[in-house]
């Protein structure tokens, strides 16, 4: 039975954790600390009255696969089911995406013509490499760079401009630094797997998480939903969690509480019964210093193996500084960005901060434009930049077509957003903290114009600086990874990780990273 969870960091990671601890009886309270006046972390939208709804942050979510599952699992048990916009694989957003590449707009190759032709600006048909692949022979490293296991793989021409292009659409990110291993399991696992990710992909992939259907994943797979937005913007998941945590009466919310300090000791404490000298003593073993304390026991001793003298105990194990205060809690999860986590644990635990410190993130400008009428030349997703085409310019989403919900009501409007930088930011824009919106917006528009041929100004436009908003999986990450987890369970931590900056960037992926980190405490909810 854990007494106190604290849980650090209230994005959706952060929430999720919440939502599935607080199914637990197997504890008693439940803290969540969130260092910002909201809830819901990189989940934000902007509402206008006119019903007009813009996203700063994601914008569409897949049902597909276990993770995908959970997600809407969670829709349902909120009560959202009525609030959702699916958007199925047959609508055009589905079907159509584009690369910007050589000053033109080119559909991306889909269907079986789309393999078989020669479709700009590829200089060869997508077939050629495929069958090919079928014949190269394994990796033989640990982890590779996307960019060189695509290009080891399917040619450097499907990794300089489709490969470079996702990565960007993504993960905001450069794919000759991130991991194929942490990035794209499913191809690396092809390839470990089956030799080859054609392969792979035609055999599918092996057994996922075992996450059971509920009527709204049964409701997606009928319909064949691609994705899905909520009607009020994906901000309204946050705020439901929210509504339920405050509600439920399970869970103590904070907001504007930043986390300033953890006391956890560097290698943790671990609590032995050595021996007792009547009621209420026993041994401390600290292996930060090697010391053995004796300490007066205000707490109830339990034994749970008398001949290995280990005891299960009341005892607060960590401390938790506050702006105005502290706070004791018996385990921590916590969600918060893994520098976020890095400097919470001050000097304690010098190796894992290390490791928490060396996962990179990239900053992302989202600018939000809204123009009268219908003002596009193509309809689709939107489309995407290599970084070869332009360094700074990752992609424009054409959220209009998916979403058309989202459009003020009235006349009809465009809503398209640009993102920009990335791992390019700093040489592209300078400083993030001296870059202005204006030059932000400038940018998006010119880049407007220029893909996509509209001349008219945008009537409404919302500049957002996403500081280190998506984590980098570089190469080595997997074994980053396993040594801090390690190092957590060598030491007695009572800490677990979730968020994005471990096991996946997706909506999806964080919030099964909350269910696993929950779950991982109290069982199976
Ligand atoms: C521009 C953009 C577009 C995206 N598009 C998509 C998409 O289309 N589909 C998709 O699936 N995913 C998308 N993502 C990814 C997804 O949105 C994120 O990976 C996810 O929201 C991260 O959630 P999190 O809870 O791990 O982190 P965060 O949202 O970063 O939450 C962490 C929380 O911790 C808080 N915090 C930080 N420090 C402290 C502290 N010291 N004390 C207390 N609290 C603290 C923060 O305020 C924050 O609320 C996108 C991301 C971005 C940035
Ligand atoms: C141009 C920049 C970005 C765009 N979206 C993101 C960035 C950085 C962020 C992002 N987009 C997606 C995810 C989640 C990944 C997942 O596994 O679900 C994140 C973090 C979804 C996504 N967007 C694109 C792809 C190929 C994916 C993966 C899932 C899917 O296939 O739907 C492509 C894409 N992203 C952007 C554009 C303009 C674009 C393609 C035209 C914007």
């Amino acid at each position: 039975m854990q007494k106190t969870v604290a849980v650090l960091g209230g994005g959706i990671g952060g929430l999720s954790a919440c939502f599935h601890l607080s199914k637990s009886h197997q504890v008693s309270k439940i803290v969540l600390l969130e260092g910002d006046g909201r809830f819901g972390g990189w989940l934000s939208s902007t509402r206008r009255e006119d019903g007009a709804v813009f996203e700063h942050g994601p914008r569409g979510i897949r049902p597909a696969g276990a993770v995908g599952r959970n997600t809407l699992n969670m829709v349902e048990e909120l009560g959202l089911e009525s609030e959702v916009l699916p958007v199925t694989y047959d609508h055009v957003a589905s079907k159509n995406r584009y690369l910007y590449v050589g000053g033109q707009l080119h559909k991306m190759p889909s269907g079986l013509g789309g393999v078989v032709r020669t479709v700009p600006p590829f200089s060869r048909p997508l077939v050629q490499s495929v069958l090919k692949e079928i014949l190269i022979s394994r990796g033989k490293e640990e982890d590779e760079s996307v960019h060189s296991f695509v290009s080891r793989r399917l040619g450097t021409e499907l990794a300089d401009i489709a490969i470079d292009s996702l990565c960007r659409g993504v993960f905001a990110g450069d794919c000759r630094k991130l991991s194929v291993r942490s990035c794209l399991p499913p191809l690396y696992n092809a390839e470990k797997a089956r030799g080859s990710i054609i392969l792979g992909m035609l055999l599918g992939p092996g057994p996922g998480p075992d996450v059971p259907p509920s009527t709204l994943t049964k409701r997606a797979a009928q319909e064949n939903w691609a994705q899905w937005s909520l009607k009020r913007g994906l901000q309204n998941l946050p705020e439901a969690l929210e509504e339920r945590m405050r509600n439920g009466g399970r869970v103590e919310v904070h907001k504007d509480t930043p986390v300033m300090g953890l006391s956890t000791n560097g290698t943790g404490w671990e609590v032995r019964l050595l021996e007792i000298w009547g009621l209420g003593h026993m041994y401390v073993y600290c292996h930060c210093t090697g010391v053995v304390v004796c300490v007066f026991l205000s707490c109830s001793l339990n034994p749970v193996n008398e001949s290995t003298d280990v005891c299960a105990i009341d005892f607060f194990l960590t401390q938790i500084q506050l702006e105005d205060g502290t706070i004791k809690a018996d385990h921590i999860i916590a969600a918060l960005p893994a520098k976020a986590l890095a400097s919470a644990l001050l000097t304690a635990a010098q190796p894992l901060s290390q490791q928490l410190r060396e996962i990179a993130t990239v900053t992302v400008a989202v600018v939000n434009l809204e123009y009268e009428g219908s003002v596009l030349p193509v309809t689709g997703f939107g489309h995407l930049v290599p970084s070869s085409e332009d360094r700074g310019l990752l992609g424009v989403v054409y959220d209009s077509v998916p979403f058309p919900q989202h459009n003020r009501t009235g006349e009809p409007t465009t809503r398209l957003t640009v993102m920009l930088g990335g791992a390019w930011f700093q040489e592209v824009f300078g400083n993030p903290e001296e870059v202005t919106e204006q030059l932000l917006l400038d940018r998006a528009t010119q880049a407007v114009t220029s893909h996509l041929g509209v001349t008219t100004p945008p009537i409404w436009s919302i500049v957002a600086l996403l500081k280190d908003c998506i984590p980098q999986y570089y190469l080595g990450h997997w074994k980053r990874l396993e040594n801090m987890r390690q190092y957590i369970r060598d030491h007695n931590l009572p800490l677990s990780l979730a968020g994005s900056s471990y096991d996946g960037v997706s909506v999806n992926d964080v919030i099964f990273s909350g269910r696993t980190a929950a779950e991982g405490l109290v069982g199976k909810v």
